[in-house]
């Protein structure tokens, strides 16, 4: 288990624009050393944010887009193009704008696919990943250099909510999730065991409705209270946050350069 780093930055959008440069630095060194680089995208605002800061990054075009893996960390379980899918928001968001080689763009299954429903989704992801690891990989999921997360208001990350069964799983990389919290109920999540496959694991988190989540989860509790808490990297665990979201941090877990 790596130590969270913590980060904290002016407001949301600074947050957003220091993590789309650090990302892009991430993606350009993994690109330079082994010739590809996977990243794993979140949903919701704050993850959104990120890839709209990161379009607008002056050195975007650093990245070799065509070298480079996208997956999900979670995806709502809605026909192909609905609004409120991830992969429809990360489109508008970034990937459009970006020369993406499509058949390293891995989106989770629509509900108004070959799947009829969120449980044979999660199988088809899961065999998906599986297939994309390497011998030298840690487990049946590529080692992905950078996985995402956003944080909610109640500590879940990815579609991983306290208490419910998905944040207990320990065996399957991918699951279904039914009755979700929030909405839509339906959904498709990588577990916590395929996201401390990842090298890196990066939390974001901004707003005073995080403050709490982000204090809780830092703090000790444990991941099926706390899904966040579960939530952490091979190499590294990075927690980008707003002051927002920092507000209710223990002062000896406030980073030393932070305002
Ligand atoms: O599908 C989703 O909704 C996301 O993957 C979810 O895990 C999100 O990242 C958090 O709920 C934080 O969302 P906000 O950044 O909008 O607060």
């Amino acid at each position: 288990m790596t130590t969270p780093q913590v980060v904290v930055h002016r407001d949301k959008e600074l947050m957003a624009q220091a993590a789309a440069a650090r990302l892009i630095t991430k993606i350009v060194d993994a690109q330079a050393a082994r010739g590809s680089a996977s990243v794993v995208l979140t949903g919701g605002r704050n993850g959104n944010g990120l890839l709209a800061a990161l379009a607008a990054a002056p050195a975007r075009d650093a990245v070799d887009w065509s070298r480079l893996d996208l997956w999900w960390g979670d995806e709502r379980f809605l026909p192909e193009g609905d609004p409120e899918r991830n992969a429809t928001q990360a489109r508008e968001a970034l990937l459009d704008a970006v020369d993406l080689d499509p058949a390293r763009v891995h989106y989770m299954p629509a509900a108004d696919g070959t799947h009829d429903d969120a449980d044979a989704a999660a199988e088809a992801y899961a065999a998906e990943l599986a297939a994309a690891a390497r011998p030298e990989d840690h487990g049946p999921v590529p080692a992905f250099d950078v996985l995402l997360l956003g944080v909610g208001p109640d500590t879940h990350v990815a579609s991983l909510f306290p208490e419910l069964p998905g944040v207990r799983e320990t065996e399957r990389t991918v699951v279904g999730v039914h009755g979700a919290p929030k909405p839509p109920p339906t959904r498709v999540s990588l577990t916590l065991p395929a996201i401390r496959a990842a090298r890196e694991v990066w939390l974001l988190a901004a707003g005073e409705d995080k403050a709490g989540a982000v204090a809780v989860a830092l703090s000790g509790a444990g991941e099926v209270q706390a899904p966040a808490a579960g939530a952490y990297g091979r190499s590294r665990t990075l927690w980008l946050l707003d002051q927002a979201a920092a507000a209710r941090l223990p002062r000896d877990l406030y980073p030393p350069a932070s305002p």
